[in-house]
């Protein structure tokens, strides 16, 4: 029986991130986990690029970007949606996450989901580095993992 994983090691990765400014406080503790994770596992720091853009839903268009520009190994999408009071949370929940799966699977480039989607902003800082760890340092292992796994597939 043959079994496929992907190793939990850089070997010259490169990877871009994409980085939602709304809800800032928590995205930013996103990234800092991400970036971790990444050099945790020997990504070089000059090896990693960050594109900031307004808000969730702009996400998929620069993931896109960056996932056919061939400069990336992978691409780590981080943001925070938080629900309000209007049906908003929705539309923009269902837009990132079906627009950066559509991203990975047209590319063939790993395009990590790091989008927190909660109910408060106590769930979303919980997933960005305390009780519940931190969101973005877990997409930076998973994006070392599935770059390693294409490789061997
Ligand atoms: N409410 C949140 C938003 N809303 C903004 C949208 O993502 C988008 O930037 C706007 O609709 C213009 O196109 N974005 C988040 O990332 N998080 C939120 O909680
Ligand atoms: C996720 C959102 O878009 C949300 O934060 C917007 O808040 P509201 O629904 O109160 O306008």
């Amino acid at each position: 029986m043959k079994v496929y994983e992907g190793k939990l090691v850089a070997d010259g990765m490169k990877v871009g991130i994409v980085a939602a400014r709304f809800n800032e406080f928590i995205v930013s503790k996103l990234l800092s986990g991400a970036i971790d994770g990444l050099t945790r596992h020997d990504v070089k720091e000059e090896n990693i690029e960050v594109a900031w853009v307004p808000g969730a839903f702009e996400i998929p268009l620069v993931a896109s970007k960056m996932a056919k520009s061939n400069k990336y190994d992978a691409v780590i999408c981080l943001g925070a949606v938080i629900r309000g009071a209007t049906t908003h949370y929705d539309y923009v929940c269902n837009e990132v996450s079906k627009g950066v799966a559509h991203v990975g699977l047209e590319t063939g480039i790993p395009v990590i989901f790091g989008v927190v989607t909660t109910e408060n902003i106590e769930q979303a800082i919980e997933r960005a580095g305390t009780k519940a760890g931190n969101k973005g340092y877990d997409c930076a292992l998973s994006a070392v993992e599935m770059v390693n796994l294409l490789k061997e597939i």
